[in-house]
């Protein structure tokens, strides 16, 4: 109770509002009974076998649905489960006002009635991108990679001997060795090729009909970001990279738990003929600012529309009381529409 009030007090004594949210966060990760408290008052993100629980507002968009606590745990009640359920809730992070949030996945239980309780529908995370506002979807992609993070450690590699995560589940410990694990993310280098007058856009055989994107990879082992870079860009396309920036970094759910780190860069455009590894791509071509533009014009849900008009993946956005985050491929794509 000591140890409760300790992280309460350390947290509210700080000037900045950012700093108190991190201390917060970081006293319920090292402590349980701190933890379970926070538990007790939290704001739930509920998921089914890994898809988010979404509602539809009057005006007709979605956002995740807004639950508390005791709504799940009345929720858990009424699907016939008990309530130590609630214990496999993991954190992902806390309001403003330091309420924490926790999602929680009850893919054990009927998904049709959950749906008729809450009123909502559980959304496939790809779908989810293209229908959540910015704010949500970053939120909404930590709580996926969490919750599967936990689906799929349950037995420590060493050992094979069972696993035990932390209140938080913000790490797991092994039973018999004690060895902690921590979950894990892929780096992945996403980069945007110029001439100079064009962007490179690729496409794999499984993206929807009509998108295109920055290429992408990821990182081998012992590789820096630049040597993965240019060893992508040869790969894929032929081009030997001349210089590149960095650009900014986001968390991406797909396939699994990527860390992207994003880039721009140049070649010659007398070194620009593609030669393109069909099995790594379908098609990779050279678009012109117009036509970026115009992709960043189309709304998402109209997709399908045939190439070689490029179709931008969803927009994704956090907002923090310190940072301002763009997702890396509008942030690179929006680049392009301040030189024109
Ligand atoms: N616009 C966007 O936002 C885009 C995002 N991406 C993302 O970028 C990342 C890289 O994608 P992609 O272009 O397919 O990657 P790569 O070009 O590196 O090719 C994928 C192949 O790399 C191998 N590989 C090496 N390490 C891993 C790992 N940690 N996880 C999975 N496969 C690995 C696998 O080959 P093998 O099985 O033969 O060993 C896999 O088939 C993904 O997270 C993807 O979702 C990709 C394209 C566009
Ligand atoms: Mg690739």
């Amino acid at each position: 109770m000591l140890r409760v009030l300790q992280i309460v007090r350390l947290s509210s004594r700080c000037s900045s509002s950012f700093v108190s949210r991190m201390r917060f966060l970081n006293g319920l990760k090292q402590n349980d009974d701190v933890c379970s408290a926070a538990l007790q008052n939290a704001h739930m993100f509920l998921f089914h076998r890994l898809s988010p629980l979404l509602q539809r507002n009057h005006q007709g968009t979605f956002r995740t649905a807004e639950l508390r606590t005791s709504d799940v745990q009345s929720l858990l009640e009424n699907l016939g489960s008990d309530r130590t359920l609630l214990q496999e809730a993991v954190l992902i992070g806390c309001t403003e006002q330091n309420q924490a949030q926790f999602c929680l996945d009850i893919g054990g239980l009927d998904q049709m009635a959950a749906e008729e309780l809450c009123g909502g529908t559980f959304v496939d995370l790809r779908k989810s991108f293209f229908l959540l506002s910015g704010a949500e979807a970053p939120l909404v992609a930590k709580a996926q990679a969490l919750l599967r993070w936990h689906q799929t450690s349950g037995f420590c590699s060493a050992t094979g001997q069972p696993t035990h995560r932390n209140r938080a589940g913000s790490q797991r410990t092994c039973s018999s060795s004690g060895i902690i694990y921590y979950p894990k993310m892929s780096p992945v280098v996403i980069v945007l090729v110029s001439d100079g007058e064009h962007c490179l856009l690729g496409r794999q055989a499984t993206f929807p009909r009509g998108l295109y994107s920055a290429l992408a990879g990821f990182c081998d082992m012992g590789e820096t970001l630049e040597e993965t870079l240019s060893r992508e860009v040869a790969e894929e396309v032929g081009l030997e990279v001349q210089s590149f920036s960095f650009s900014s970094s986001q968390h991406w759910p797909f396939p699994q738990s990527s860390f992207m780190m994003a880039c721009h860069a140049s070649v010659s455009p007398a070194h620009a003929q593609l030669c393109v590894d069909h099995s790594e791509l379908e098609d990779a071509r050279w678009f012109s600012q117009q036509e970026v533009l115009s992709a960043l014009q189309t709304p998402p849900h109209r997709g399908g529309g045939a190439p070689p008009h490029p179709l931008a993946p969803p927009k994704t956005r956090r907002r923090s009381s310190t940072h301002h985050r763009v997702d890396p491929e509008h942030q690179i794509l929006n680049r392009l529409r301040r030189v024109h």
